[in-house]
């Protein structure tokens, strides 16, 4: 099966896709999984300009997020929450915890967060039956959102959610929200406001700074507790919310080549990551089992955060 998706804007690279559909009735495939044309709302998805009292939410948050992502803030967020001493627990207890927060930054989801962990991670299993570290991936990617949790100092939505873009950097234009970006005191700043900024040619994702969030923290959490994912598993977490490069291609000239490899898988992740976010809501137990299989293979029982 393959998952299509309708009125996609072209996305600046080749993705891999497993077959070709071409009309909308071909949307509808062998499970009846059907690729949705709207989003619960009755927008697309990724609408950032439908008018809607929730847009307005939205565009709020990138407004202060987008101000207040500085180079300074990420490099001193990326010290202190990499310690990882602020608390133990498993992978499961987190999605638990999880399931209490709620993300103001996306237009497209208003369901609990554990659903859209299952949502995702279920249908990749269905397209991708033997890749079980894709599985896994799909249900922990969002676990970073933890951050809003007041044992984790409760840090603002801005701080945790929403499109992550490279700091350090001139801000691409096919970010979010971008005109917010005059009000971040980087955007005047000579050393960060050009194409390479702080980085050089080819440099590698790896030393790029990213705008601090769920993305980068998780991957700390994951890479720290000494995860047995694949590269390609610990890159899609830690860039899933780079629009700005994995749908628009900006930020490529900063890509090394492993990233090139990487950035397939993430741009196959984002369309179940995306457009699985729906009210159909998966049984939690009948699935925990699978899925605590696959945590106790690629990660120890506890971990830091
Ligand atoms: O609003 C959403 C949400 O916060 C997602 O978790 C993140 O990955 C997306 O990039 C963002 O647009
Ligand atoms: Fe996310
Ligand atoms: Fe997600």
């Amino acid at each position: 099966m393959t998952i299509l998706i309708p009125h996609q804007p072209h996305f600046g690279f080749e993705v891999e896709e497993k077959g070709n559909i071409e009309t909308e009735k071909d949307l509808i495939y062998d499970e009846g999984f059907v690729m949705p044309h709207a989003n619960s709302f009755g927008h697309n998805f990724r609408d950032y300009d439908a008018e809607s009292e929730r847009q307005e939410g939205v565009e709020n948050f990138y407004r202060t997020n987008h101000i207040n992502q500085t180079y300074d803030f990420v490099k001193r967020m990326r010290e202190e929450y990499g310690k990882l001493d602020k608390v133990e627990m498993s992978i499961w207890e987190c999605c638990e915890l999880l399931n209490n927060v709620v993300d103001e930054s996306d237009p497209d989801l208003d369901e609990p967060q554990i659903e859209h962990l299952l949502q995702t991670a279920e249908a990749i299993r269905k397209d991708y039956p033997d890749q079980d570290w894709l599985h896994l991936t799909g249900l922990i990617h969002d676990l970073g959102k933890v951050l809003l949790h007041p044992s984790f100092g409760e840090l603002p939505q801005w701080a945790v959610v929403g499109d992550t873009f490279p700091v350090g950097c001139a801000f691409d234009e096919s970010i979010v929200h971008h005109k917010h970006f005059k009000e971040n005191p980087d955007y005047n700043n000579p050393t960060y406001n050009t194409r390479f900024g702080a980085y050089e040619e080819g440099c590698g994702l790896d030393k790029v700074l990213m705008s601090w969030g769920h993305d980068d923290y998780m991957y700390l959490v994951a890479k720290e507790n000494k995860s047995s994912l694949p590269s390609a598993g610990l890159f899609i977490i830690r860039y899933h919310s780079f629009y700005a490069l994995h749908r628009s291609g900006a930020y490529k000239h900063l890509m090394n080549e492993e990233d090139e490899e990487n950035l397939k898988w993430l741009q196959t992740f984002n369309k179940y990551d995306l457009y699985s976010k729906s009210k159909v809501r998966i049984n939690v137990e009948e699935v925990k089992p699978y899925y605590l299989s696959l945590i106790e293979k690629y990660f120890p029982a506890k971990l830091r955060w």
